[in-house]
Protein backbone atom coordinates (compact mmCIF):
# COMPACT_ATOMS: atom_id res chain seq x y z
CA UNK A 1 0.00 0.00 0.00
CA UNK A 2 1.37 3.36 -0.53
CA UNK A 3 2.87 5.49 1.97
CA UNK A 4 1.32 8.84 3.03
CA UNK A 5 3.45 11.83 3.98
CA UNK A 6 2.41 14.95 5.75
CA UNK A 7 4.25 17.66 5.20
CA UNK A 8 4.38 21.26 7.32
CA UNK A 9 5.78 24.55 6.00
CA UNK A 10 6.06 27.58 8.47
CA UNK A 11 5.25 30.95 7.20
CA UNK A 12 9.23 31.21 8.12
CA UNK A 13 10.19 29.34 4.97
CA UNK A 14 7.67 30.41 3.00
CA UNK A 15 8.59 34.06 3.32
CA UNK A 16 12.03 36.86 3.33
CA UNK A 17 12.24 36.98 7.18
CA UNK A 18 14.29 40.61 5.90
CA UNK A 19 11.10 41.60 3.59
CA UNK A 20 8.30 39.67 4.26
CA UNK A 21 7.76 38.69 0.58
CA UNK A 22 7.28 35.44 -0.74
CA UNK A 23 10.37 33.06 -0.93
CA UNK A 24 9.55 32.06 -4.09
CA UNK A 25 12.34 30.06 -5.31
CA UNK A 26 11.91 27.72 -2.27
CA UNK A 27 7.47 27.62 -2.81
CA UNK A 28 8.46 26.34 -6.03
CA UNK A 29 10.59 23.57 -5.24
CA UNK A 30 8.46 22.61 -2.69
CA UNK A 31 5.64 22.27 -5.25
CA UNK A 32 8.27 20.36 -7.52
CA UNK A 33 9.26 17.99 -4.64
CA UNK A 34 5.76 17.28 -3.61
CA UNK A 35 4.88 16.61 -7.34
CA UNK A 36 7.90 14.19 -7.64
CA UNK A 37 6.61 12.21 -4.71
CA UNK A 38 3.22 12.05 -5.85
CA UNK A 39 4.24 10.57 -9.19
CA UNK A 40 6.59 8.07 -7.39
CA UNK A 41 3.62 6.80 -5.92
CA UNK A 42 3.64 8.34 -2.08
CA UNK A 43 0.07 9.90 -0.44
CA UNK A 44 1.00 13.51 -0.06
CA UNK A 45 -0.84 15.95 1.84
CA UNK A 46 0.66 19.42 2.37
CA UNK A 47 0.04 21.65 5.45
CA UNK A 48 0.66 25.06 4.40
CA UNK A 49 0.90 28.16 6.78
CA UNK A 50 1.52 31.86 5.17
CA UNK A 51 -2.56 32.75 5.11
CA UNK A 52 -1.54 36.06 7.70
CA UNK A 53 1.97 36.52 6.37
CA UNK A 54 0.93 36.37 3.23
CA UNK A 55 -2.30 38.76 3.54
CA UNK A 56 0.12 41.22 5.69
CA UNK A 57 1.90 41.22 2.30
CA UNK A 58 -0.64 42.08 0.41
CA UNK A 59 -1.80 45.13 2.57
CA UNK A 60 1.59 46.53 3.22
CA UNK A 61 1.36 45.46 7.03
CA UNK A 62 5.08 44.72 8.35
CA UNK A 63 4.29 42.74 11.57
CA UNK A 64 2.45 40.34 12.47
CA UNK A 65 -1.04 41.46 14.14
CA UNK A 66 -1.90 40.46 17.85
CA UNK A 67 -5.49 41.27 17.44
CA UNK A 68 -7.76 38.52 16.65
CA UNK A 69 -10.64 39.69 14.66
CA UNK A 70 -7.44 41.66 12.28
CA UNK A 71 -5.51 38.88 12.14
CA UNK A 72 -8.83 36.52 10.62
CA UNK A 73 -9.61 39.51 8.09
CA UNK A 74 -5.70 38.89 7.20
CA UNK A 75 -6.02 35.26 6.74
CA UNK A 76 -8.83 35.59 4.60
CA UNK A 77 -6.77 38.46 2.15
CA UNK A 78 -3.87 35.75 2.10
CA UNK A 79 -5.55 32.30 1.98
CA UNK A 80 -6.62 33.14 -1.16
CA UNK A 81 -3.49 34.19 -2.66
CA UNK A 82 -1.44 31.65 -1.40
CA UNK A 83 -3.43 28.97 -2.70
CA UNK A 84 -3.80 30.88 -5.70
CA UNK A 85 0.16 30.68 -5.77
CA UNK A 86 0.46 26.96 -5.31
CA UNK A 87 -2.30 26.44 -8.19
CA UNK A 88 -0.69 28.05 -10.76
CA UNK A 89 2.46 26.19 -9.57
CA UNK A 90 1.28 22.67 -9.11
CA UNK A 91 -1.23 23.05 -12.33
CA UNK A 92 2.07 24.41 -14.72
CA UNK A 93 3.30 20.51 -13.25
CA UNK A 94 -0.21 18.58 -14.06
CA UNK A 95 -1.18 18.09 -10.45
CA UNK A 96 -3.72 18.75 -8.96
CA UNK A 97 -4.56 20.36 -5.45
CA UNK A 98 -7.41 21.08 -3.10
CA UNK A 99 -7.92 23.55 -0.64
CA UNK A 100 -8.71 21.91 3.12
CA UNK A 101 -10.13 24.88 5.92
CA UNK A 102 -9.88 23.02 9.34
CA UNK A 103 -11.37 23.78 12.74
CA UNK A 104 -10.61 22.38 15.98
CA UNK A 105 -14.68 21.88 16.22
CA UNK A 106 -13.98 19.49 12.63
CA UNK A 107 -12.14 17.25 15.04
CA UNK A 108 -13.92 16.86 17.79
CA UNK A 109 -17.03 15.70 16.60
CA UNK A 110 -16.89 12.02 15.52
CA UNK A 111 -19.15 12.68 12.82
CA UNK A 112 -17.07 15.78 11.25
CA UNK A 113 -13.89 13.51 12.28
CA UNK A 114 -14.64 10.57 10.37
CA UNK A 115 -16.28 12.97 7.00
CA UNK A 116 -12.47 14.63 7.12
CA UNK A 117 -11.07 11.35 6.70
CA UNK A 118 -12.92 10.12 4.14
CA UNK A 119 -12.81 13.08 2.14
CA UNK A 120 -8.87 13.31 2.32
CA UNK A 121 -8.83 9.21 1.66
CA UNK A 122 -11.02 10.21 -1.68
CA UNK A 123 -8.90 12.97 -2.63
CA UNK A 124 -5.58 10.70 -1.97
CA UNK A 125 -6.92 7.97 -4.35
CA UNK A 126 -7.69 10.42 -7.09
CA UNK A 127 -4.48 11.32 -7.03
CA UNK A 128 -5.22 14.83 -5.44
CA UNK A 129 -2.49 16.83 -3.41
CA UNK A 130 -4.92 18.67 -0.01
CA UNK A 131 -3.48 21.77 1.17
CA UNK A 132 -4.57 22.07 4.78
CA UNK A 133 -4.86 25.16 6.77
CA UNK A 134 -6.86 26.25 10.15
CA UNK A 135 -9.85 27.92 8.87
CA UNK A 136 -8.60 31.33 11.08
CA UNK A 137 -11.41 33.39 9.87
CA UNK A 138 -13.83 31.66 11.67
CA UNK A 139 -12.01 29.62 14.23
CA UNK A 140 -12.64 31.03 17.81
CA UNK A 141 -10.83 30.98 20.54
CA UNK A 142 -11.55 28.08 22.46
CA UNK A 143 -11.84 26.30 19.49
CA UNK A 144 -8.55 26.67 17.53
CA UNK A 145 -5.30 24.60 17.08
CA UNK A 146 -3.79 27.74 17.45
CA UNK A 147 -1.01 26.61 15.41
CA UNK A 148 -0.12 24.27 12.16
CA UNK A 149 2.55 22.39 13.97
CA UNK A 150 -0.27 20.85 15.91
CA UNK A 151 -2.76 20.84 13.16
CA UNK A 152 -0.27 18.72 10.83
CA UNK A 153 0.14 16.42 13.28
CA UNK A 154 -3.49 15.47 14.14
CA UNK A 155 -4.29 15.59 10.17
CA UNK A 156 -0.91 12.98 10.16
CA UNK A 157 -2.94 11.11 12.54
CA UNK A 158 -6.39 11.65 11.04
CA UNK A 159 -5.50 9.77 7.52
CA UNK A 160 -3.20 7.37 9.00
CA UNK A 161 -0.04 8.97 8.10
CA UNK A 162 3.85 7.21 7.84
CA UNK A 163 5.29 10.51 7.83
CA UNK A 164 5.09 13.91 9.09
CA UNK A 165 8.07 16.22 7.81
CA UNK A 166 7.70 19.91 9.94
CA UNK A 167 9.68 22.25 7.46
CA UNK A 168 11.44 25.51 9.44
CA UNK A 169 13.64 28.02 9.49
CA UNK A 170 16.34 26.02 11.89
CA UNK A 171 18.02 22.54 10.27
CA UNK A 172 16.70 20.72 13.13
CA UNK A 173 16.14 20.79 16.95
CA UNK A 174 19.36 21.51 18.95
CA UNK A 175 19.48 22.05 22.91
CA UNK A 176 18.75 25.71 22.64
CA UNK A 177 17.64 28.12 20.52
CA UNK A 178 20.92 28.14 17.86
CA UNK A 179 20.25 31.65 17.83
CA UNK A 180 20.17 32.90 21.20
CA UNK A 181 22.68 30.16 22.32
CA UNK A 182 25.30 29.52 19.53
CA UNK A 183 27.01 26.63 21.67
CA UNK A 184 23.85 24.78 21.10
CA UNK A 185 24.30 21.21 19.96
CA UNK A 186 21.99 19.31 17.87
CA UNK A 187 19.76 16.61 17.93
CA UNK A 188 19.69 14.33 15.30
CA UNK A 189 17.54 11.45 16.26
CA UNK A 190 15.00 11.07 19.44
CA UNK A 191 14.16 7.70 21.04
CA UNK A 192 10.85 6.46 21.73
CA UNK A 193 11.18 6.75 24.92
CA UNK A 194 13.45 9.71 25.12
CA UNK A 195 10.80 12.23 23.80
CA UNK A 196 8.58 12.14 27.30
CA UNK A 197 11.52 13.41 29.17
CA UNK A 198 13.08 15.47 26.58
CA UNK A 199 15.38 18.32 28.57
CA UNK A 200 15.88 21.04 25.71
CA UNK A 201 15.26 24.42 25.86
CA UNK A 202 12.57 25.69 23.67
CA UNK A 203 13.03 29.32 24.10
CA UNK A 204 9.63 31.40 23.90
CA UNK A 205 7.46 32.02 20.86
CA UNK A 206 9.79 31.77 17.27
CA UNK A 207 10.24 34.17 14.49
CA UNK A 208 8.68 37.58 13.70
CA UNK A 209 6.32 35.34 11.54
CA UNK A 210 6.10 31.78 12.54
CA UNK A 211 3.63 31.33 15.84
CA UNK A 212 4.64 28.43 18.19
CA UNK A 213 8.54 28.59 17.83
CA UNK A 214 9.90 25.29 18.50
CA UNK A 215 7.42 24.42 21.59
CA UNK A 216 4.33 23.27 19.20
CA UNK A 217 7.03 21.42 16.98
CA UNK A 218 7.86 19.08 19.81
CA UNK A 219 4.09 19.12 20.92
CA UNK A 220 3.27 17.88 17.10
CA UNK A 221 5.89 15.39 17.45
CA UNK A 222 3.93 13.87 20.50
CA UNK A 223 0.80 13.87 18.95
CA UNK A 224 2.46 12.39 15.61
CA UNK A 225 5.21 9.65 17.04
CA UNK A 226 1.92 8.63 19.87
CA UNK A 227 -0.31 7.80 16.38
CA UNK A 228 2.64 5.75 15.00
CA UNK A 229 3.98 8.87 12.50
CA UNK A 230 7.61 8.68 12.40
CA UNK A 231 8.19 12.56 12.67
CA UNK A 232 11.07 14.90 11.45
CA UNK A 233 12.04 18.66 11.50
CA UNK A 234 14.14 19.75 9.24
CA UNK A 235 14.73 23.21 6.93
CA UNK A 236 12.73 24.39 4.78
CA UNK A 237 14.85 26.06 2.56
CA UNK A 238 16.18 22.55 1.03
CA UNK A 239 12.59 20.87 0.25
CA UNK A 240 14.43 18.33 -1.52
CA UNK A 241 15.72 17.03 1.71
CA UNK A 242 12.45 15.07 2.42
CA UNK A 243 13.21 13.17 -0.66
CA UNK A 244 16.76 12.17 0.77
CA UNK A 245 15.52 11.46 4.10
CA UNK A 246 12.71 9.48 2.63
CA UNK A 247 15.98 7.25 1.06
CA UNK A 248 17.57 6.67 4.40
CA UNK A 249 19.58 9.62 4.61
CA UNK A 250 20.27 11.15 8.25
CA UNK A 251 19.21 14.90 7.83
CA UNK A 252 17.31 16.72 10.42
CA UNK A 253 16.08 15.72 13.81
CA UNK A 254 13.77 12.09 13.52
CA UNK A 255 11.48 11.30 16.15
CA UNK A 256 10.76 7.83 16.12
CA UNK A 257 7.21 6.67 16.59
CA UNK A 258 5.61 4.54 19.26
CA UNK A 259 4.02 1.65 18.01
CA UNK A 260 0.50 2.23 15.69
CA UNK A 261 -2.87 2.23 17.73
CA UNK A 262 -4.79 0.08 15.36
CA UNK A 263 -8.27 1.29 16.88
CA UNK A 264 -9.35 4.09 15.15
CA UNK A 265 -11.82 5.02 17.79
CA UNK A 266 -9.43 5.34 20.37
CA UNK A 267 -6.84 7.57 17.83
CA UNK A 268 -9.95 9.75 17.82
CA UNK A 269 -10.39 9.70 21.39
CA UNK A 270 -6.94 10.87 22.33
CA UNK A 271 -6.24 13.37 19.17
CA UNK A 272 -9.47 14.93 18.16
CA UNK A 273 -10.90 15.09 21.10
CA UNK A 274 -10.56 18.32 23.53
CA UNK A 275 -10.43 17.59 27.67
CA UNK A 276 -12.88 19.34 29.23
CA UNK A 277 -11.24 18.60 32.83
CA UNK A 278 -9.20 16.40 35.29
CA UNK A 279 -10.00 13.24 37.16
CA UNK A 280 -7.39 12.72 39.76
CA UNK A 281 -7.12 8.55 40.50
CA UNK A 282 -5.70 6.63 43.87
CA UNK A 283 -3.05 4.18 42.97
CA UNK A 284 -5.68 1.31 43.15
CA UNK A 285 -7.57 2.95 40.07
CA UNK A 286 -4.73 3.90 38.15
CA UNK A 287 -3.06 0.18 38.11
CA UNK A 288 -6.08 -0.86 37.09
CA UNK A 289 -6.47 1.22 34.20
CA UNK A 290 -2.52 1.40 33.19
CA UNK A 291 -1.76 -2.34 33.92
CA UNK A 292 -5.11 -3.92 34.05
CA UNK A 293 -7.13 -2.52 31.08
CA UNK A 294 -10.01 -1.78 33.27
CA UNK A 295 -13.00 0.75 33.23
CA UNK A 296 -12.71 3.18 35.83
CA UNK A 297 -15.04 3.44 38.92
CA UNK A 298 -16.25 6.21 41.11
CA UNK A 299 -14.50 4.44 43.86
CA UNK A 300 -11.20 5.15 42.59
CA UNK A 301 -11.49 8.99 42.13
CA UNK A 302 -9.70 11.54 44.29
CA UNK A 303 -10.67 14.44 42.70
CA UNK A 304 -12.02 16.42 39.64
CA UNK A 305 -11.50 19.92 38.08
CA UNK A 306 -13.09 21.44 35.37
CA UNK A 307 -16.64 21.82 34.45
CA UNK A 308 -17.84 19.25 32.02
CA UNK A 309 -20.98 16.97 30.97
CA UNK A 310 -21.27 13.36 30.38
CA UNK A 311 -20.29 12.20 27.15
CA UNK A 312 -17.21 15.05 27.44
CA UNK A 313 -13.48 14.27 27.11
CA UNK A 314 -11.51 14.40 30.24
CA UNK A 315 -7.49 13.32 31.26
CA UNK A 316 -6.92 11.32 34.06
CA UNK A 317 -3.63 11.56 36.51
CA UNK A 318 -1.81 9.51 38.71
CA UNK A 319 -1.34 10.50 42.54
CA UNK A 320 2.40 11.58 41.18
CA UNK A 321 0.06 14.64 38.74
CA UNK A 322 0.94 12.95 35.40
CA UNK A 323 -1.15 12.24 32.93
CA UNK A 324 -1.84 8.75 32.16
CA UNK A 325 -4.94 8.37 30.06
CA UNK A 326 -7.64 10.25 28.34
CA UNK A 327 -11.45 8.80 28.09
CA UNK A 328 -15.08 9.78 27.56
CA UNK A 329 -17.19 10.19 30.87
CA UNK A 330 -20.38 8.86 31.90
CA UNK A 331 -21.39 11.69 34.30
CA UNK A 332 -20.73 15.28 34.86
CA UNK A 333 -18.34 16.90 37.02
CA UNK A 334 -21.53 18.16 39.03
CA UNK A 335 -22.17 14.27 39.65
CA UNK A 336 -18.67 13.28 40.12
CA UNK A 337 -18.08 15.70 42.90
CA UNK A 338 -21.13 13.57 44.88
CA UNK A 339 -19.67 10.11 44.00
CA UNK A 340 -15.71 10.57 43.74
CA UNK A 341 -14.45 7.74 46.18
CA UNK A 342 -17.80 5.92 46.48
CA UNK A 343 -18.50 2.13 45.37
CA UNK A 344 -20.43 2.11 42.13
CA UNK A 345 -23.86 0.25 44.14
CA UNK A 346 -23.75 3.60 46.00
CA UNK A 347 -24.14 5.66 43.21
CA UNK A 348 -28.37 4.99 43.59
CA UNK A 349 -28.59 6.40 46.92
CA UNK A 350 -26.19 9.25 46.29
CA UNK A 351 -27.82 10.63 42.79
CA UNK A 352 -31.43 9.21 43.18
CA UNK A 353 -31.22 7.86 40.02
CA UNK A 354 -29.53 4.84 37.75
CA UNK A 355 -26.64 5.93 35.77
CA UNK A 356 -23.69 3.95 34.44
CA UNK A 357 -22.01 1.36 36.77
CA UNK A 358 -18.90 3.07 35.14
CA UNK A 359 -17.44 6.15 35.61
CA UNK A 360 -15.35 5.52 32.55
CA UNK A 361 -16.16 2.19 30.13
CA UNK A 362 -12.53 0.55 29.06
CA UNK A 363 -13.92 1.22 25.16
CA UNK A 364 -13.53 4.80 25.96
CA UNK A 365 -10.74 4.68 27.57
CA UNK A 366 -6.90 5.44 26.13
CA UNK A 367 -4.08 5.11 28.20
CA UNK A 368 -1.37 7.38 27.15
CA UNK A 369 2.14 5.64 27.16
N1 LIG B 1 15.79 24.19 20.87
C1 LIG B 1 15.60 24.78 19.68
N2 LIG B 1 16.12 24.23 18.55
C2 LIG B 1 15.91 24.81 17.33
N3 LIG B 1 15.21 25.97 17.15
C3 LIG B 1 14.67 26.57 18.22
C4 LIG B 1 14.84 26.01 19.55
N4 LIG B 1 14.17 26.79 20.43
C5 LIG B 1 13.62 27.79 19.72
N5 LIG B 1 13.90 27.69 18.38
C6 LIG B 1 13.44 28.66 17.36
O1 LIG B 1 12.29 28.15 16.66
C7 LIG B 1 12.21 28.85 15.41
C8 LIG B 1 11.27 28.14 14.46
O2 LIG B 1 9.94 28.30 14.90
P1 LIG B 1 8.88 29.23 14.09
O3 LIG B 1 9.44 30.60 13.90
O4 LIG B 1 7.58 29.10 14.77
O5 LIG B 1 8.89 28.51 12.67
P2 LIG B 1 7.77 28.07 11.64
O6 LIG B 1 7.27 29.33 10.99
O7 LIG B 1 8.56 27.20 10.70
O8 LIG B 1 6.71 27.32 12.37
C9 LIG B 1 13.65 28.90 14.95
O9 LIG B 1 13.87 30.00 14.13
C10 LIG B 1 14.47 28.96 16.26
O10 LIG B 1 14.98 30.26 16.48
N1 LIG C 1 -2.96 29.57 10.03
C1 LIG C 1 -1.85 30.49 10.19
C2 LIG C 1 -0.61 29.71 10.55
C3 LIG C 1 -0.20 29.85 11.94
C4 LIG C 1 1.13 29.11 12.17
O1 LIG C 1 1.17 28.07 12.83
O2 LIG C 1 2.22 29.63 11.61
P1 LIG C 1 3.70 28.97 11.59
O3 LIG C 1 4.26 28.97 12.98
O4 LIG C 1 4.47 29.79 10.66
O5 LIG C 1 3.54 27.56 11.08
C5 LIG C 1 -1.54 31.18 8.85
O6 LIG C 1 -1.78 30.58 7.79
O7 LIG C 1 -1.01 32.29 8.89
Amino acid sequence: MSQTIVIKIGTSSLTIPETGSLALSTIATLVETLTNLRQKGYNIILVSSGAVGVGCGRLGISKRPQNLNQKQAIAAVGQGRLIRIYDDLFNNLGQPIAQILLTRHDFKERSSYVNASNTFRALLDLGVIPVVNENDTVATDELKFGDNDTLSALVASLVDADWLFLLTDVDKLYSADPRLVPSATPIDLVARHELSNLDIDVGDSGTNWGTGGMVTKITAARIATGAGVTTVITNGKNPTNILDILAGRAIGTRFEPQPRPENARKRWIINGLVSKGKIYLDNGATKAICEQGKSLLSAGILAIEGDFNSADAVDLYAPDNLPVARGIVNYSSNELQLIKGKKSQKIYEILGYEGAQTVIHRDNLVVID
